[in-house]
């Protein structure tokens, strides 16, 4: 691998600007190295203590619904068009949360914790939309996948969808740029609103990885997503990393129209994904609504305190872990890493030698996806369910399972 304009620091740009901490600068470049040819299952891979992030992925799938009145308006819609720019609306809020928070929370990405199976995140928010309630479920270890179901019963809207992800690493490291090549996430989401019966299937957006060579990486979005409705509107958002427009980072464009007329847009919308965007008419270019996270502030989830959680739930299984990294004791990690890593061994040996596979406490494999079926022609989208250990759904009998208050009636 060739080094840094003619250093052997890779971890210092030509002006000489890093974010790792001097004693972390061996470990950041072993690192780096050890990436650049690497392929595959992101979780597979050993990163230095200082980006270490103490939060699982199980817990990412909460990203879908911090503002629970955006998540919920399109139920209060009857025009199916402003319906589904209002989906689209909501769609494009959750970016900023799902790929730039935790750079704004914690100063640059982190490599989350690798849930393990069965691992459980369960939550709530209570605001004016009422009661939205989160369950996220790790379905399959290996590879990762994550299954998740967002819901408010009052205005009969529900999200279900699962997800996993494959990158590859760029091996130009002797360049400015030493980013992931691509990372694509494999998975879909499912937005069903009661009132109108209506679907509308959520493809999710690849990503890269920026920053990494100065030790503070963050995520950029790149190609193409799309939601596609069941009352006949799609929605195609293009995202760039700087807007050829605005010049502004993180900047995308997006554009509804009927089915198959994508040349004649009914709304068309442009922005930054972790700033503000604009809705337009198409035809009479006036602003029709807008979003600025500095104005439509997240609510908090409330989860209940760890001494009350299940034992398969995130924080307080991770409970151990997470206090040695936030200390930056790598060896009480690795220490109580293991204890998880073992338990979880012993648990796959007992299935095996009883002949039975571990029963996902609220998701079910299933054979076909009918409504990912019917919609996922027109945007030419495949269900890929072998990179996903299978198809994934939200069961309701098995959510009778649910703790009071989460409990389904
Ligand atoms: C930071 C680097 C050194 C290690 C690699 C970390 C890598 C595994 C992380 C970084 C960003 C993560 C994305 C995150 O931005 C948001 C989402 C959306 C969520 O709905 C599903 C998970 C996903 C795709 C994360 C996956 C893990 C990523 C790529």
């Amino acid at each position: 691998m060739a080094s840094n304009g003619g250093s052997c620091d890779t971890t210092t740009t030509k002006n000489g600007a890093s974010a790792v901490p001097p004693q972390s600068k061996g470990s950041w470049t072993s690192f780096l190295k050890s990436i650049a040819s690497f392929n595959g299952d992101l979780s597979s891979i050993t990163a230095p203590p200082f980006i270490l992030s103490t939060t699982s992925l199980v817990e990412y799938s909460s990203y879908w619904a911090e503002h629970p009145s955006v998540f919920v308006a399109p139920a209060s819609e009857q025009d199916p068009a402003k319906r589904a720019m209002l989906v689209l609306k909501w769609f494009l809020s959750t970016l900023k949360q799902q790929y730039s928070s935790r750079n704004e929370k914690l100063g640059s990405e982190k490599k989350p914790l690798n849930p393990f199976l069965g691992e459980l995140f369960l939550g709530r928010w209570e605001d004016d939309a009422g009661t939205t309630q989160l369950v996220s479920e790790q379905v399959s270890h290996h590879p990762p996948v994550t299954g998740y179901c967002i819901w408010n019963r009052k205005y009969g809207i529900r999200l279900q969808g699962y997800n996993a992800q494959k990158a590859s690493f760029s091996n130009t490291i002797n360049v400015k740029v030493f980013s992931f090549r691509k990372c694509y996430q494999i998975g879909h989401a499912i937005f069903h609103i009661d009132a109108f019966s209506e679907d509308y299937l959520i493809t999710l957006p690849s990503l890269h990885i920026e920053g990494l060579i100065t030790g503070s990486p963050y995520v950029e979005l790149n190609k193409s997503s799309y939601i596609q409705s069941s009352s006949g509107y799609t929605a195609r958002i293009d995202y760039s990393g700087k807007g050829w427009l605005s010049g502004k980072k993180n900047s995308f464009t997006a554009s509804l129209y009927p089915e198959g007329r994508e040349k004649e847009p009914i709304y068309t919308i442009s922005g930054q994904w972790t700033g503000s965007f604009t809705i337009c008419d198409a035809k009479s270019k006036k602003v029709v609504d807008n979003f600025d996270p500095n104005v439509t502030k997240t609510t908090q989830l409330i989860v209940a305190p760890v001494e009350q959680q299940d034992e398969m739930e995130s924080r307080r299984a991770w409970q151990k872990v997470a206090q040695a990294i936030s200390k930056g004791d790598m060896d009480t990690t690795s220490y109580e890493k293991s204890i998880i890593e073992n338990q979880q061994r012993d648990m796959r040996k007992k299935e095996k030698d009883e002949g039975r596979e571990w029963e996902r406490r609220f998701f079910t494999r299933a054979e076909t996806h009918p409504v990912f079926d019917a919609l996922s022609k027109t945007i030419g989208e495949s269900i890929n369910d072998t990179s996903t250990n299978g198809i994934w759904m939200f069961d309701p009998e098995k959510a009778k399972n649910l703790r009071p208050p989460f409990r389904q009636q």
